[in-house]
């Protein structure tokens, strides 16, 4: 069957969004806080809840962000991501015109916004592409459940809702941990896989597939880089716990830990985040490489994200192009989660 063309697609890429200056940063944290997929609360308790978690934390988030010259990095970075995947596109689908959105969930261009833009812009067909590749109900599904609640646009969607071992983002991941630990020589390195944490409970009440999707996608990079065995070679970690919860664990700090006790080094992958931003250039290039100094761990080296590595934007339009083909809602194939509705690559999530 021939691919239908002239058609007017637009691709909408969600993150979380940042704050652009240090005004900015209560209102992201509050933002960031009122979402009942981050604090499970009622409106009555969480809201107030917000506002106080945001005033105590604004001095602290506001200093990490003045390293990074005031604000954070990851729109401009996504609006890279956004321009070479139009590309990758453009190429791929010839006679159809692609048009990347961008939209956050916490700070500007904020859903709502991106929204009312694409409906403005009259689409015939919408893919929805989380740049998160595991999805959490804490990102991937609080960004498409806003995303469902607002748009009331044109056009027929489809959802990407994770990757966790797309063969595009494993090569990129897997050549730049290559290149790093080129990097560390013959000194002896473990592979670090660190992760945003997430409540544990999360995982364990309600089933949240972040865990099982950062597990897959390490054990992926792990055997394509070449790295031996796990806890001796290479390693999962969780880093930026907040609040007072059980998160994932071990945390990276722990992990960089008891590469001090086996003295070894380590190379740091961010393995859950596809663009630079606070927890990477801060937490894990400032305060991080702090502590591995402290207990002598050496080499410290970070891997960079992916960017707009090649190869990550074309598993990205790659993603896009297997959404459109689906002509709308397919039954789950081999490999898909029932109990969660999605599957490992791209699938639409349905009500369960
Ligand atoms: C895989 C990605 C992410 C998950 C999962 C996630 C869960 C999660 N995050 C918080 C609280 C904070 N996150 C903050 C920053 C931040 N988080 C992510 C990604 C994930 N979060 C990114 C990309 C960023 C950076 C944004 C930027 O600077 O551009 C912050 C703000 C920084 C700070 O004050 O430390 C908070 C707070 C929770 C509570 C949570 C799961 C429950
Ligand atoms: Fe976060
Ligand atoms: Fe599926």
């Amino acid at each position: 069957m021939t691919a239908p063309t002239g058609r007017r697609i637009a691709v909408v890429l969600f993150n979380l969004g940042g704050p652009d200056d240090q005004a900015s940063v209560k209102p992201f944290l509050f933002n960031l806080f009122n979402d009942p997929a981050i604090i499970g609360l009622p409106g009555l308790f969480r809201t107030p809840l917000a506002k106080l978690i945001s005033s105590r934390r604004e001095k602290t988030a506001q200093a990490n962000y003045a390293l990074m010259g005031g604000g954070s990095p990851l729109l401009p970075e996504t609006r890279g991501q956004a321009a070479a995947l139009e590309a990758v596109l453009a190429n791929r689908l010839p006679g159809d015109e692609v048009r990347a959105f961008i939209a956050m969930r916490y700070w500007a261009p904020l859903t709502e916004e991106t929204a009312a833009d694409v409906a403005a812009w009259g689409p015939d067909e919408i893919v929805l592409l989380p740049l998160y590749p595991q999805f959490s109900t804490t990102t991937s599904e609080s960004s498409l459940a806003r995303w469902n609640a607002v748009y009331a646009g044109p056009g027929a969607s489809r959802t990407v809702c994770c990757y966790p071992e797309a063969p595009g983002w494993i090569a990129a991941q897997a050549g730049a941990v290559r290149l790093k630990r080129a990097e560390a020589g013959d000194r002896p390195v473990r592979v670090l896989f660190s992760a945003h944490g997430i409540p544990e409970t999360l995982v364990l009440k309600k089933g949240d597939p972040y865990q099982e999707q950062v597990e897959s996608t390490c054990a992926a990079i792990a055997a394509e880089a070449g790295l031996g065995e796990r806890g001796a070679d290479w390693d999962i970690c969780y880093q930026s716990r907040v609040g007072p919860m059980k998160w994932l664990g071990p945390s990276t700090v722990e992990a960089i830990q008891q590469a001090a006790w086996d003295k070894v080094g380590v190379v740091v992958v961010p393995v859950a985040f596809v663009s630079e931003h606070v927890e990477t250039l801060v937490e894990l290039d400032i305060e991080y490489a702090e502590v591995a100094h402290t207990l002598g761990v050496e080499p410290y080296l970070r891997v960079p994200a992916v960017g707009v590595a090649p190869a990550f934007i074309d598993t990205l339009g790659e993603a896009v192009v297997e959404a459109l083909c689906r002509g709308g809602v397919e039954p789950h194939g081999p490999g898909c989660r029932a109990d969660w509705k999605v599957c490992p690559r791209t699938c639409d999530r349905r009500a369960a």
